[in-house]
């Protein structure tokens, strides 16, 4: 069987050692669009080793990529068919900024498995320490077409959406056409995002972005924008995959400050504003 909710959350969690260097720190950057536009002298935070801040959200590919995308997929209870999965979620909670370089244990283990019908959502927690502690905790949420409808628990309801008022801040962010190309070097290797004939086995006329990519340059622009450019304010991101990014089209991101956090809304410019990432919080200082 594919897909055994049982089995999948009674596993136990996987460990692993996972370290990084400030090389793939900078191709992470650059992965989610940093130098662009490259007369921005703010952007060499992002790329020259000598004045580097790490962005949070680093984390879901230090190490060479989540301890996932391929092997979560083939963990006990759980061995489905690639073409069939996309990343409908993601969630990042930091405990510490995180370091230019260093090593980690990182532990993941399936904590939930909804039955949506025609699909099922798997929820993936890793969660990543050090010598020091804790460093970040992940959830990803895994949408798998056609494995739903075995009865099981549906899991929470919940509709994308965005806040009504207008926003304090918006931001036009171009995704440059080899976007996907640069990114999947930053461990996720899934040809959804650069084989043509692949994406049509999963329903797409054409490769489409990874979701941490644009999850990674969702969270710059609030960065950027509304914190001053400091990494180390970010607390939390959380947000839905609501709809497809396609590389080289533009993306406007649209920004409502709270107290203490931000809620983003990012939409597609040329495809009538369609909602891309919805329900999207980030926390900080
Ligand atoms: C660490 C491991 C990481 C693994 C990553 C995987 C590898 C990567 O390479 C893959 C990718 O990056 S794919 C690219 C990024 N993702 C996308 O582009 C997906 C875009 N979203 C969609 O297409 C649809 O929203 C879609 C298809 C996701 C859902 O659309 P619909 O079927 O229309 O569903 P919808 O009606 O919106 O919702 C159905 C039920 O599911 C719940 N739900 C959906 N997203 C959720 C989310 N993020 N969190 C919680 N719940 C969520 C809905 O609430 C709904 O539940 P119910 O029917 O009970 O109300």
């Amino acid at each position: 069987m594919p897909l055994d909710a049982a089995r999948a959350l009674a596993a136990p969690p996987r460990t692993a050692r996972i370290s990084w260097a400030v090389k793939d720190v900078l191709l992470y950057h650059l992965g989610i669009g940093a130098g662009h536009p490259a007369t921005d002298p703010g952007e060499l935070r992002y790329t020259l080793e000598s004045r580097l801040h790490v962005l949070p959200s680093f984390a879901t590919v230090a190490g060479g990529g989540p301890p996932g995308v391929i092997r979560a997929l083939s963990m006990p209870g759980v061995d489905v068919d690639l073409a069939r999965v996309l990343h409908a979620g993601q969630s990042l909670t930091v405990h510490r900024p995180l370091p230019a370089e260093g090593s980690a244990t990182t532990s993941d283990r399936i904590v939930a498995v909804y039955d949506k019908g025609g699909a099922a959502l798997l929820v993936l927690r890793t969660e990543a320490a050090d010598t020091d502690g804790p460093l970040w905790t992940c959830d990803a949420r895994i949408h798998v077409r056609g494995e739903g409808g075995w009865g099981g628990d549906r899991g929470p309801s919940t509709r994308g959406g965005a806040p009504t008022g207008p926003p304090d801040r918006t931001l036009g962010v171009a995704v440059r056409e080899e976007q996907a190309l640069l990114y999947r070097l930053t461990g996720d290797r899934n040809p959804l995002h650069a084989d043509t004939a692949f994406a049509a086995l999963a329903g797409f006329d054409r490769p489409i972005l990874h979701g941490l990519c644009t999850y990674g340059m969702t969270l710059k622009a609030v960065v950027d924008t509304l914190l001053d450019g400091d990494v180390t304010r970010v607390r939390s991101c959380a947000t839905r995959f609501a709809g497809v990014v396609h590389p080289g089209e533009t993306l406007r991101v649209r920004m409502w400050r709270g107290d203490g956090e931000v809620t983003v809304a990012v939409s597609a410019v040329d495809r009538g504003e369609a909602p891309v990432l919805t329900d999207t919080t980030v926390t900080h200082s």
